[in-house]
């Protein structure tokens, strides 16, 4: 079926993890483009049903929640408010953002697995697997650690080892541990039930790599390609959890839907829960093949959308398939990758109230910058020359000379338009062009073309005005000048209806300098939308300069993250244990408490300081290479714990008789060790 044949569209955008608010990655990668796409097919009056909402199972949610010390439910509901909030501020215009923890959707989701169950479509499956007997849980995934069978690494993941990268399953962890008690678990029998994908080999072959070899983006039908090529396998469609949907047939209590298997058939329960409060039937969205249905994802949801839930459609067999799948690649903050655990991103949320009034900014950026085709980099630099050289000085300029030019010389009334010049038919050419183009880039869902051909619309209008020069020609041929506004003022209104789908905020502002209460894509290349006469609205400030300290300021910000971070891991790289030594060894050590009497610089160096200690048995002469730390007159007096029965050691033309002790931390500062009240010189320790 042809583009224009479908009568609805149905366009889902990837359900965020309520486990952490969204970031400009989600936004770039899933969000804007999906809501560009949208608005785009709303304004040329299609139906359509854009939908999204919390993804509220799985483990990443119970880690979570165990981590922070709260149930799950906790997580969700925080989680789910601010993300629905955000996308509301940031004029993400979903039809729904629904739940998975709604009852709608247990009951979607339930039925969905008890009719591929009664058809035969699972193969059912007793195998071994980890228990934890002190917790009564079966450890999958993350709930279990042990050594990596790769790299050695001691704390692997049952699905993942961290440090080389390796998939593994539980089974192959050395040593593995329960993440829950820390106890060594033991195998357990346990039943599941199994998606037998090798079985839709054939299919998917026929339905993707043949059939969507040239409509779909070519990262997404190459990561399908070699999934396929590498042979499919049956998938565990159950987990043993007690965190989501109950799975509904007898013999399965403790056991909850895999996370993958609820979380598409989601959009499902979402559009069923929009249709029913708008009184419509929402069978057609799913069901009728004169439907598009497109999913908006990130490269790491495609064996999801376009194998799995796929295969789980098709065995059902009432649905349709998706129509296309453009997922993109992933964006990158200032050269590294995004990550929620250790806070390098850009909130949503924080944005918004860093930038009030700025979403368009934000929209306008990403989508300039979206990784569509290959992995992209956001900087706060680039982020400020896409605002202040092309949102203020190409877009607002020509918006802001048009109308106040307009208001100076024609009370604010659209001028007539007298005789055209070639320039004035020639710019009336390319502003026909332009909106057809703008349209067909999306369809292809690029983007960044297709908002850079938007751009375009006010260079030329920017550059009409720089060539006819109306402000100089208002003194002599005040006619010329109406005709040159008039055309100028038919390009911001068109502006005004194909910027809708990047930047709806400044859109609706400059449809409200012409009171256009209606728009429709289709009228979009049309030079004659306003009437002469028509009034104007004072222009509204669309566009204002970003400093440099409000970009110092938030690349300041993430520095501090930085900072932060190394800190962190430096706790957590500790020096290894030694080996483990016996009393004795332990005894032969003297140690003591001594008082320093004296301290100086020694000359030449800049890391030794040397001491006079009272040792309680003697006064000695103590060297410590502690001279960035302490300075010699605050060690004068202080109480220190020594070695004393160290052999002496020549140094720096003296000789060290003994070791003071320190205590170094992360970021490698010395520390002196000291009882905690004043002791006697000699105290022994021990
Ligand atoms: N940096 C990114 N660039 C592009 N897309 C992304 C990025 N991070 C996440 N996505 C996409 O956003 C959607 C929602 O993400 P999801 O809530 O699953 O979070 P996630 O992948 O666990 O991200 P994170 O680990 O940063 O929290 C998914 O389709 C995912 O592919
Ligand atoms: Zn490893």
């Amino acid at each position: 079926m042809s583009k224009n044949e479908f009568k609805r569209h149905t366009v889902t955008a990837a359900l965020p993890y309520a486990n952490g608010p969204v970031h400009i990655g989600h936004l770039a990668g899933v969000y804007v483009p999906a809501d560009i796409y949208a608005r785009y097919l709303r304004s040329k009056g299609e139906d359509v049903a854009f939908i999204c909402g919390s993804d509220e199972h799985g483990m990443a949610i119970t880690m979570r929640a165990r981590k922070d010390g709260v149930n799950p439910q906790d997580i969700v509901d925080k989680y789910h408010g601010m993300i629905k909030d955000s996308f509301g501020q940031l004029g993400i215009s979903f039809d729904i953002y629904s739940r998975t923890s709604n009852k709608i959707h247990h009951e979607t989701a339930q039925e969905f697995f008890k009719t591929l169950y009664t058809e035969g479509k699972f193969e059912e499956r007793v195998s071994e697997q980890y228990f934890d007997e002190e917790a009564q849980q079966f450890l999958a995934d993350r709930y279990i650690t042990g050594t990596c069978p790769r790299c050695s690494h001691p704390s692997a993941y049952g699905d993942q080892c961290e440090n080389c990268g390796a998939t593994l399953n539980p089974t192959d962890l050395i040593n593995p541990k329960s993440t829950l008690s820390g106890n060594t678990p033991i195998m357990k029998e346990t039943k599941h039930w199994y998606l037998p994908l090798q079985d839709y080999e054939k299919w998917l072959t026929e339905w993707i790599v043949e059939g969507h070899k040239d409509d779909w983006k070519s990262n997404v039908w190459g990561q399908c390609k070699s999934w396929i090529d590498g042979g499919l396998q049956a998938r565990a469609m159950t987990r043993d959890l007690d965190w989501g949907i109950k799975v509904p047939i007898e013999g399965a209590d403790g056991k909850v839907l895999y996370v993958w298997f609820d979380a598409p058939i989601g959009y499902i329960s979402a559009t069923r829960e929009w249709a029913e409060a708008q009184g419509k039937d929402w069978k057609p969205y799913w069901q009728s093949n004169d439907t598009n249905l497109v999913h908006f994802i990130g490269k790491d949801n495609i064996v999801f959308h376009c194998i799995i839930f796929p295969a789980i459609l098709k065995a059902h067999g009432d649905y349709i398939l998706p129509n296309n799948v453009p997922a993109n690649e992933f964006l990158n903050l200032e050269g590294n990758k995004i990550s929620t655990s250790r806070n390098w991103a850009v909130w949503l949320h924080e944005y918004l109230e860093e930038f009030p009034g700025k979403q368009d900014v934000l929209r306008y950026a990403l989508c300039a910058n979206a990784p569509e085709s290959k992995d992209n980099d956001f900087t706060w630099k680039d982020f400020q020359a896409r605002n202040n050289s092309e949102l203020v000085a190409i877009l607002g300029n020509f918006v802001n000379r048009a109308v106040v030019l307009t208001h100076k010389y024609f009370e604010g009334k659209v001028p007539e338009r007298g005789e055209l010049f070639d320039i004035d038919t020639e710019t009336i050419e390319a502003l026909r062009q332009i909106p057809a183009k703008i349209g067909a880039s999306i369809e292809r869902y690029r983007f960044r073309e297709a908002q850079s051909e938007m751009m375009e619309l006010a260079r030329l209008g920017n550059k009409y005005l720089a060539d006819t020069e109306p402000w100089k020609l208002i003194k002599t041929d005040e006619t010329r000048v109406a005709t040159i506004l008039n055309i100028a003022l038919q390009i911001v209104a068109n502006i005004s209806i194909v910027a809708e789908p990047f930047i709806p905020f400044s859109a609706e502002k400059l449809r409200g300098i012409f009171g256009m209460e209606q728009f429709d894509w289709a009228a979009a290349g049309n030079p004659d939308l306003l009437s002469a006469g028509q009034s104007l609205a004072q222009g509204a400030l669309l566009f204002e300069k970003i400093e440099d300290e409000t970009i110092a300021a938030q690349i300041q910000k993430l520095e501090n993250t930085k900072k932060q971070n190394e800190m962190e891991n430096k706790e957590i790289e500790l020096t290894p244990l030694k080996e483990t030594i016996v009393f004795d060894d332990f005894m032969k050590l003297d140690l003591r408490v001594g008082t320093i009497l004296e301290a100086k610089k020694v000359a030449k160096s800049n890391k030794l300081l040397e001491f006079l200690v009272d040792t309680g048995v003697d006064k000695r002469t103590i060297l410590s290479g502690i001279a960035k730390h302490y300075s010699p007159e605050e060690m004068v007096g202080k109480q220190v714990t020594i070695i004393a029965n160290l052999a002496p050691r020549p140094m720096m033309g003296t000789v060290s008789q003994g070791m003071i002790l320190m205590a170094e931390d992360a970021e490698g500062n010395l520390r002196l060790i000291q009882p905690n009240e004043k002791v006697n010189p000699g105290s022994v320790i021990s």
